[in-house]
């Protein structure tokens, strides 16, 4: 049978100091798969997601993203790896002093230096029409609301064609519609592209919309699994209390 997965963790620990972080994770995700994140403040989530991209060290274990250990890559090997894995982290800013346009043409430039100025034109064009904002095009950041804001960094992730998508904390300090909104935008870019994705957010709404599946990071362990709505309708104390306390519901 095809290995599907694109993302295997085995046996990962990390630790600042004496702190563990996370103790011994194991984890799939599989290709075309949304995984969404949940745990309370300060448990590991953003540290997994900077393993994952080999941004962060880490103790012991294991990441491998297809197939390749990325902690026995070369720094060369590691970025081609990196240039399939589009991330969007929390409070990403645009650059300021940039237009839309040559916001989006960064990435590109940068990943695929031989690029023609014709195929920047309309892979800027096209990634913007994606998320609806072709007007955007040469507005400066300061001139878009926090929604396009997010819609643009949303588009200069997507633009270099990611195979997996990382997102911290993708709607935080959006309002409910805006948040529903861009969760459906994550979802729909990810079936059009065909992408998997790992996000790790606080918000059930934008959890609802994208998430195939959900695991939650408690004591540095992944203490529950499954799909969303096991998660939610579950029983279990902790759960009924977080769901019920920590997260904006509309
Ligand atoms: N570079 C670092 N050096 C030392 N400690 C760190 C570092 N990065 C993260 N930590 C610690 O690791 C723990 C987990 O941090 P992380 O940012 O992954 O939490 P989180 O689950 O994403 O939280 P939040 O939901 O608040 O964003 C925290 O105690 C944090 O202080």
């Amino acid at each position: 049978m095809a290995d599907t997965r694109i993302v295997e963790i085995k046996n990962l620990t990390k630790r600042f100091e004496s702190h563990t972080i996370l103790d011994n994770i194991t984890l799939d995700v599989h290709r075309g798969e949304n995984l969404v994140v949940f745990g309370r403040s300060g448990q590991g989530k953003s540290v997994l997601l900077k393993c994952i991209i080999g941004l962060m060290p880490f103790d012991s274990g294991k990441i491998l993203i297809n197939n390749k250990d990325i902690s026995k890559l070369t720094i060369k090997e590691l970025n081609e790896i990196r240039k399939n894995i589009g991330f969007l982290f929390q409070g990403a800013a645009l650059y300021d002093s940039m237009t839309v346009r040559e916001n989006l043409e960064f990435p590109l430039k940068k990943i695929f230096p031989n690029i023609s100025q014709r195929e920047i034109d309309d892979k800027v064009k096209n990634t913007l029409e994606l998320v609806s904002l072709e007007e955007a095009i040469d507005k400066m950041p300061s001139e878009l609301s926090g929604g396009m804001k997010k819609r643009i960094g949303l588009a200069r992730s997507i633009i270099t064609d990611p195979e997996l998508m990382l997102y911290d904390e993708p709607t935080t300090g959006l309002d409910p519609i805006t948040t529903k909104e861009i969760s459906e935008l994550i979802i729909n870019l990810q079936k059009k592209l065909n992408m998997t994705s790992i996000a790790v957010t606080h918000d059930l709404i934008c959890a609802e919309i994208i998430a195939d599946r959900a695991i939650f990071l408690k004591d540095s362990k992944i203490a529950y699994e499954g799909k969303l709505d096991e998660l939610t309708s579950s029983s279990d104390p902790f759960l009924r209390n977080f769901f019920s306390h920590e997260i904006v519901k509309e």
